[in-house]
């Protein structure tokens, strides 16, 4: 099943892929640079400034300089003026890069770097083919100079694969290019989903440059990027006879006075996921004084025990707040006989009282924040260490931990990293994280397994959040997201 994700190769990999690629294939390397930039050009002329006049192209000696190349040989066209800016001499570049520039068209105006006086444009696009996943050691002064100088200046920025300086892999210990896009090729390098390394990528386009599936998944069983053309295989699918019973019945626990805003959002998501019965059990003395927004949502009174065993998934954590009884929640973990999901201060608590670890059932599901997971987990150094902390967690005690943030990380119990692809910058809203909670609750309810609900759940809260954000931008609110769900599910053709 995994198979089907596109796996995240380490940098260090990639002239092996790329070698093992050109022998299975046939293809040449020269023909795989072509491709790499025929990709990105195709990619670019899609973009609302592909009609922008003056172009600067920016290449060093190695491979990504010789993208570069066929970059400017491929936009070269007579509305444009392409100043490309040499940053070696040819006897120190790749044999790529050299046939590459032999072919540039004589209407490309090609620059030593020490030649290079001119002020660049107002209203140009910047190309940074510099460095790619070859960097290999630190920037000497005339590059770090070149990254400072690219990065005050206006105009469009985009990164050839990776932006100059990054690492692949791990955090930059340096200055870095500055993208306002990342055309990333085949798939996304590992440091391009850090969120220290947000500036330096901007928005993060993965282009496909032909090498096939089969090559790509030979190098990497551990990390993968998740996209909406994997979501059908991890869907249930249901039919005309489907029954109430069939949608599942969810409990979701939470929900204290002051916040009972975030267990009755929870709630409303896990319907609009397709739960068949939802019942909130909200932690305040008097039930009754409840308040819902939603009238399919059923509240439970709190007088009589709950039945556990009579539902189909629990989540337990949005508004709970942590002043619980300690033993209440313990009883809660004992009598659940199937996965949970635990969020917001339901972690919180297992922060507070690590011994509660014992008591989560297996593959239970786990939805911190950066902040909730330092809690639980530790405080780490970078993005690097962080994941690492979180498959570590997850394999120990054998549960998925969903590690929120642009590009979520899901950590497999087995070791599996999945990096998800949908969502955006709008979505870091009040309650956003319920809605998820809502979501996977929903998932599991549904008998889908706590692997299944975690990736789709993940993949359907970002998806929503970029369809509410398209007409709501920066005043999208967690309901909106709500309201986006049933789309998700039209827009992946999943009935
Ligand atoms: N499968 C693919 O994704 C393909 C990727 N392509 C592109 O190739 C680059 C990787 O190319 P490579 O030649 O291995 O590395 P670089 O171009 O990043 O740079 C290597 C070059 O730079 C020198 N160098 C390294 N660090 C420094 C430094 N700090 N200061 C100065 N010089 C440095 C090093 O000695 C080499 O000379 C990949 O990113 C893609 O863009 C292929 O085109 C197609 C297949
Ligand atoms: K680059």
């Amino acid at each position: 099943m995994t198979n089907m994700m596109l796996p995240i190769i380490a940098g260090k990999d990639v002239k092996q892929l790329d070698e093992s690629y050109i022998q299975f294939s046939g293809i040449s390397s020269i023909d795989l640079m072509e491709n790499a930039g025929r990709s990105f050009v195709t990619w670019y002329e899609k973009q609302s400034f592909s009609s922008r006049k003056h172009i600067y192209v920016f290449v060093g000696p190695g491979n990504n300089g010789g993208d570069g190349l066929v970059i400017a040989r491929l936009l070269q066209n007579d509305c444009r003026s392409i100043i490309l800016v040499c940053m070696e001499v040819l006897e120190k570049c790749s044999a790529d890069f050299v046939y590459n520039f032999h072919r540039l068209p004589i209407e490309v105006n090609v620059i030593g770097y020490a030649n290079w006086t001119q002020e660049i444009e107002e209203n140009s696009v910047i190309i940074d083919a510099v460095f790619g996943v070859g960097i290999n050691r630190p920037l000497a002064s005339r590059y770090m100079y070149l990254i400072q100088k690219l990065n005050h200046v206006g105009g469009v920025k985009i990164a050839v694969d990776i932006p100059s300086g990054l690492p692949a892999d791990y955090s930059k210990n340096s200055i870095a290019f500055q993208a306002d896009y990342t055309a990333t090729f085949q798939f996304p390098k590992l440091s391009l989903l850090f969120p220290e390394h947000a500036r330096e990528v901007g928005e993060l386009a993965v282009i496909d440059i032909g090498i096939s599936e089969e090559s790509v998944c030979r190098f990497s069983k551990q990390r993968f990027f998740l996209r909406g053309i994997d979501i059908k295989a991890y869907h249930k699918h249901f039919h005309k006879f489907s029954h109430k019973g069939d949608f599942g019945k969810v409990l979701l626990i939470g929900g204290t006075i002051g916040k009972t805003g975030a267990i009755n959002l929870a709630g409303y998501a896990a319907l609009r996921t397709g739960s068949g019965l939802v019942t909130l059990a909200p932690q305040i003395s008097d039930p009754y004084q409840f308040q819902t927004i939603v009238p399919e949502l059923m509240i439970f009174g709190g007088k009589d025990d709950l039945n556990l065993r009579g539902f189909d998934s629990v989540a337990i954590g949005p508004g709970m707040g942590i002043d619980v009884d300690i033993d209440w929640f313990v009883r809660i973990l004992d009598e659940v006989d199937k996965p949970v999901v635990l969020d917001a201060d339901g972690i919180n608590l297992l922060a507070r009282y690590p011994k509660l670890l014992d008591y989560l059932p297996k593959n239970s599901i786990i939805t911190p924040h950066l902040k909730e997971f330092e809690r639980l987990v530790g405080k780490s150094k970078d993005h690097l260490e962080r994941i690492q902390m979180a498959s570590d967690f997850a394999i120990h005690h054998q549960v998925i931990i969903i590690l929120k943030g642009a590009h979520t990380l899901i950590a497999m119990p087995d070791g599996r990293q999945i990096f998800n692809s949908s969502g955006n910058q709008y979505m870091a809203t009040a309650g956003s994280g319920d809605v998820l909670t809502g979501m996977i609750a929903s998932f599991l309810g549904q008998s889908y397994t706590p692997e299944n609900a975690a990736i789709c759940g993940v993949y359907h809260h970002g998806l929503a959040g970029e369809i509410a954000s398209q007409t709501k931008y920066r005043g999208m609110i967690a309901s909106d997201i709500i309201n986006a769900i049933p789309k998700t599910f039209v827009q992946l053709d999943i009935i």
